[in-house]
């Protein structure tokens, strides 16, 4: 693959603006792609794919390039590649042999191969044992597209016929009934199929979730941390946009987003609503069929849509989401109603954001009215998709005293 200029540059750029200004990676790419509207699909493609790269490998980038300047950082993560480089300036120094031999020394060091934190890396390792090789080796690879079939406008079957007609090809993974996964990368929110509302772009495992939920027409359901409303669409394709979903969040501009998703959805049973405080809890005290709490966690699950995540996370920033989550199922767990369902999940793939919260919660006053019915643990290693973690816990009929 030949190297332009205009877009190498593109990409050092947006590397110093993440790395050295410490803005987040999609914000710099979206500025990136739109300060420069001549760039064709494939230019695009090349920056947001190297950009995002850079962020994953930048630990073993720093470790094995010769320099810290940008240009030699971009130059050693296109080496690694096994690819070549033009005799530009700027590559001046890059010498593939040395950069190769530095790769074959520290290769045996997992945390500087796997481009993570050690702290990450010990912690992985504790909290998953043998397991924790594999997953990091696969959370490290790029994640595929994956579709959710809107069901209220479009069959599966007729948006896949629909997107070959015009050249894309998609696949119907098997144990994700509304998924539909494109052969291969592209940017799919330009299609006129994502105007009419016809899909959603969420990973596969995220699919499991609202699935998890068993809702039915006609229900109440309380998505408490609905974000910008991922779950809460696909809740309403299930209850066939019938019934209420009370989508809530202590961030009013996320909500916002859901209103706009809906609309495009042809959903109207959601209703968006801001957490002021415990008050906004307690008024709907027993007031839902099922409750889904897709708490805030570190995301180690989706590091293969998030690759910054590494940098940004720390062993406390961890343990404080933690604290977070034990508070949010003792608190809200109250909106279920008794012979009503809870489903707690995350995007993480560690004990402690996950079993062991359910565990402490069943353990505590509050938790003594639920039960475990089952949970998911999904790994990225044996799905092929996002790392979730899915609890499915009942409100038993009969309260105690
Ligand atoms: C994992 S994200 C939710 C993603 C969303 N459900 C979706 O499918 O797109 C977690 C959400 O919890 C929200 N959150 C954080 N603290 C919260 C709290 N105490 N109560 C409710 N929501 C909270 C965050 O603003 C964030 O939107």
């Amino acid at each position: 693959m030949k190297l332009f200029p205009n877009t190498v540059k593109g990409v050092v750029y947006a590397i110093d603006e993440i790395f050295n200004q410490k803005k987040y990676a999609d914000k710099v790419i979206e500025k990136t792609l739109k300060s420069n509207p001549k760039w064709g699909a494939r230019d695009r493609g090349f920056v947001a794919e190297s950009v995002y790269e850079m962020v994953r490998w930048w630990r073993l980038i720093n470790e094995v390039s010769p320099s810290k300047d940008l240009y030699h950082l971009f130059g050693t993560y296109w080496l690694l590649q096994g690819k070549s480089l033009p005799d530009w300036r700027e590559f001046k120094g890059l010498e593939p042999e040395k950069i190769k031999a530095r790769f074959e020394r520290i290769k045996e060091n997992r945390a500087l191969k796997q481009s993570i934190p050690d702290w990450m890396d010990q912690m992985g390792s504790e909290l998953l044992g043998e397991k924790w090789d594999k997953e990091i080796d696969t959370l490290n690879q790029q994640a595929e597209v994956v579709l959710r079939v809107n069901t209220l406008k479009i069959t599966r079957e007729d948006l896949m016929n629909r997107l070959a007609a015009e050249g894309i090809q998609t696949y119907a993974p098997k144990g994700y009934k509304d998924a539909l996964v494109l052969a291969q990368r592209q940017n799919i929110f330009k299609n006129p199929a994502f105007k009419e509302g016809l899909f959603e772009v969420q990973d596969a495992s995220s699919q499991l979730v609202a699935a998890a939920l068993d809702v039915e027409p006609g229900m109440r359901v309380i998505d408490a941390c609905a974000g910008a409303g991922g779950k809460s669409l696909h809740l309403a394709a299930l209850m066939q946009n019938k019934g209420r979903i009370l989508s809530m969040d202590v961030e009013e501009w996320k909500l916002q987003n859901t209103k706009l998703r809906a609309r495009r959805n042809g959903v109207s049973i959601i209703e968006p609503k801001v957490i002021e405080g415990n008050k906004t809890i307690k008024r709907l005290k027993e007031s839902a069929d099922r409750v889904l709490l897709d708490v805030p966690c570190s995301g180690l699950g989706v590091l293969k849509r998030n690759p910054d995540t590494k940098w940004k996370l720390s062993p406390e920033s961890i343990e404080k989401v933690q604290g977070i989550q034990q508070e949010i199922l003792q608190n809200y767990s109250s909106m279920v109603k008794p012979g009503g369902l809870l489903v707690y999940a995350t995007c993480s793939i560690l004990p402690s954001e996950n079993q062991q919260q359910v565990e402490k919660f069943l353990a505590s006053e509050k938790g003594k009215d639920f039960e475990l019915i089952e949970d998911q643990k999904v790994l990225a290693q044996e799905s092929g998709f996002d790392g979730f973690y899915i609890a499915k816990i009942a409100r038993k009929k009969e309260q105690t005293a």
